[in-house]
């Protein structure tokens, strides 16, 4: 029996329910709450509340995350272009690009900054954000068969990690494989799987650790990056991209990562990275890499010394001792540093483009594609591709529940400062309006009182949602992405986690304010008091969520939402009377949720009060003041209603508004390849041609008859000079 304060569960429960009835409520209440906020455990549901399409774990997809399918991508003339309506211009931001990923190999996407790494991986993964002014061709396969998002299995590793902070590594990985592998269902392998996770990421020192945030310090950036690599390899994915995963890293960090994406590749995975300019013991890592420089190639194939040897050719030569990917980014950066050098930079650079382009049809790969490793994987992709699927709505919204009750009640600094500012404004209101007797005076100090008391709930509320939730938003848009909840569930397990904190602060500030100021002393009105400021702060919370379902970022959120409470607050009862305003704004108090709760602390404040008087036009009772207010018709109950309305009202925009605002991608118009230039067949290749084709006819070498543009700047002694030091 399980026993809380030396009392057995069964005392407790019949202490609180009481009668027969009450006992049976409180007993099914209190064995749902245990279930839902214990550590991992069984589903809450009976076992056949599960999708349908939940595959059985057939014995083939043990909990290890070894097993990946091999996939090898290709693109052909991939373009990008971004036009302009307004001076009626295109650019673009990809030409013509061409190459391969292949399963095993750690493929580098390197170039200067803005040369278009990002894009290109992005139009890879079907990520790249869609826009009216975007067009984005070519062809993209994957295992030979043009893209489909649902082909393959990818993960996309961002360049910001974003994570719920108060939750331990080893919380979110298991939280995210009980959302998104429900083939894992006991806990046991559930465990083992999140062991191989941590183990694979070197992750293991800190499973225990928060996340944290910039209040708290919790894990480190680089561990950060290996938990985002973790979390996306829960579904054995076939293709890893990673978007500048060293970026913000110090040099010991970048290269555990980098060193982690190494062994994905060893094990199996295609992985593909966006790399500024790593350093020569990174660079080592890499099997291939592409080279871009505004959009276009100057490179493409295997990694190591093969650049080196190819940009000889044309006079290049990397000095010994020098780190080749610093020699290589030197080599197609523009030189903005004076005029002369940005003409002989930009030079070079379109002569190393023409000579690739012209190249390019003889694109070598290392490891040859075998038609075999194709069929076979072509096999393993049809027995596990459904093994990824969202569970039923009452197991997300369960584990959801958890995941927000531990984010809201374990954030003690959050907590701290808002329970300090709670009690800090408390007092101030309370000493300012201190002891407020029956005087007529009085009556304009409980006005003043009671509106502000509402501003100030209102104000706490939807500042504290609008500085967190955008960056929320973005955590669920990726998890939503990933497929591994409906928005319902995750809204409703927001709510009802983040609702008894969200209460404890108006009734902190109401406990200290009411005997300070000496508001209308029985306790049911304290009670009624405390339960108008917490539907307020509710409503003004539900605000917040739409304000930042509608903006992009915390910043515009922190803008708009307290500006538009201005509006309601200018409306909120006190400043301008409902019956003096305008007709066309007259609809504003009746949406307005200061106003609803000004007039019911009003009501609740004044009914049954008696002033002292002098003259037959002094007020004498509170009924005499609602009047004047305009309040006097209504009741306790109609704000309430109206107030529950508008946080309705809230909710459901906020619910249309996120499930709207869903990431959307540019479509990739397929262009059949073009066979205008005589194409190898990657599957024919072999070492042998692979040396036969090294030599490209088109490109111009150093010294011949015909050279090269950039040769003919004799940019290898000052590049050297450049890039060697
Ligand atoms: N949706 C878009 N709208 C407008 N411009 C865009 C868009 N996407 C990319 N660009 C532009 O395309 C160029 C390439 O951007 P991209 O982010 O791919 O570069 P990058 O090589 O990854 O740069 P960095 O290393 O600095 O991250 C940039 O000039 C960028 O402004």
């Amino acid at each position: 029996m399980v026993v809380f304060g030396g009392k057995k569960v069964h005392q407790i429960v019949t202490g609180l329910g009481g009668s027969g009835l009450g006992q049976l409520a409180v007993a099914v209440a209190v064995s749902f709450l245990v279930r839902i906020f214990s550590a991992p455990g069984p589903a809450l549901l009976p076992e056949n509340d599960v999708d349908d399409d939940v595959p059985i774990n057939d014995g083939e997809t043990p909990p290890s995350t070894g097993k990946v399918t091999p996939v090898t991508i290709r693109w052909n003339n991939i373009n990008c272009s971004l036009s302009d309506k307004s001076s009626k211009s295109v650019r673009f931001l990809l030409k013509n690009l061409s190459g391969e990923a292949k399963p095993g190999r750690l493929l580098a996407i390197m170039g200067p900054s803005g040369s278009g790494k990002t894009t290109l991986l992005n139009v890879l993964a079907g990520q790249l954000s869609a826009s009216p002014r975007l067009h984005l061709s070519g062809l993209l396969e994957f295992n030979g068969k043009p893209s489909s998002r649902n082909a393959y299995k990818f993960a996309y590793v961002r360049q910001e990690d974003l994570f719920f902070s108060q939750l331990t590594v080893r919380e979110t990985l298991s939280l995210a494989i009980e959302l998104q592998l429900h083939n894992i269902s006991s806990a046991e392998e559930r465990d083992e799987y999140v062991n191989n996770l941590l183990f694979k990421t070197g992750l293991v020192s800190c499973a225990d650790t928060n996340v944290g945030d910039a209040k708290v310090r919790g894990i480190s950036g680089g561990e950060k990056k290996r938990l985002s690599l973790a979390c996306e390899l829960l579904a054995s994915p076939s293709v890893i991209f990673a978007d500048e995963p060293t970026t913000g890293l110090d040099a010991f960090q970048a290269e555990k990562v980098m060193e982690t994406l190494r062994q994905l590749a060893l094990d199996g995975h295609t992985v593909i990275c966006s790399i500024h300019q790593p350093r020569g013991s990174v660079y080592s890592k890499f099997d291939d890499i592409v080279l871009l420089t505004d959009g276009s190639l100057v490179y493409a194939g295997p990694a190591g010394d093969e650049p080196l040897t190819y940009f000889s050719k044309f006079g290049y030569h990397c000095p010994d001792h020098v780190n080749p990917a610093e020699f290589l980014a030197d080599l197609i950066s523009i030189d903005y540093s004076s005029s002369d050098s940005v003409y002989s930079s930009q030079k070079r650079t379109n002569g190393l483009v023409e000579s690739f382009s012209l190249r390019q049809s003889t694109i070598i790969y290392a490891t040859p594609i075998t038609l075999d490793d194709l069929s076979k994987s072509r096999k393993r992709i049809s027995k596990r591709s459904v093994a990824k699927t969202k569970g039923g709505w009452w197991k997300q919204f369960r584990l959801l529940l958890r995941r927000a009750w531990m984010q809201a009640s374990r954030d003690a600094p959050t907590n701290k400062v808002r329970s300090r500012m709670s009690i800090a404004s408390a007092v101030i209101f309370g000493s300012v309006f201190w002891r407020m007797g029956k005087s007529q005076t009085s009556i304009q100090d409980r006005m003043g009182l009671l509106q502000v008391a509402a501003i100030n709930t209102a104000m706490a509320a939807l500042t504290k949602t609008v500085g967190v939730f955008p960056k929320e938003r973005s955590i669920v848009d990726r998890e939503r992405s990933k497929g591994s909840y409906s928005l319902g569930p995750y809204l409703f397990s927001k709510l009802l986690a983040e609702a008894p904190i969200g209460a404890a602060f108006p009734l902190m500030f109401g406990a200290v304010l009411y005997p300070m100021a000496r508001l209308h002393p029985t306790l049911m009105r304290f009670g009624k008091f405390c339960g108008i400021v917490t539907a307020e702060s509710f409503a003004a919370s539900a605000m917040g969520l739409t304000v930042g379902a509608m903006v992009p970022t915390t910043e515009a959120a922190m803008a708009v939402g307290p500006s538009l409470m201005t509006v309601f607050i200018v409306f909120g009862g006190y400043y301008v009377n409902p019956e003096n305003t305008p007709i066309i704004f007259r609809w504003i108090p009746s949406v307005s949720l200061i106003r609803w709760a000004f007039q019911g602390l009003c009501i609740n404040e004044f009914r049954g009060l008696q002033f002292d008087h002098q003259h037959s036009f002094d007020i004498q009772t509170g009924e005499q003041a609602l009047e004047r207010l305009s309040f006097g018709k209504s009741t306790i109950r109609d704000t309430l209603l109206a107030q529950n309305r508008i946080l309705l009202f809230w909710y459901c925009t906020t619910y249309l508004l996120l499930e709207k605002n869903k990431p959307k991608y540019q479509q990739l118009e397929t262009t059949p390849p073009d066979h205008s230039k005589p194409h190898l067949k990657l599957e024919e290749l072999n070492p042998e041609q692979v040396d036969q084709t090294h030599e490209a006819p088109e490109v111009s070498q150093v010294g011949s008859d015909e050279p090269l543009e950039s040769p003919e700047l004799d940019p290898v002694g000052s590049f050297i000079l450049e890039g060697a030091q």
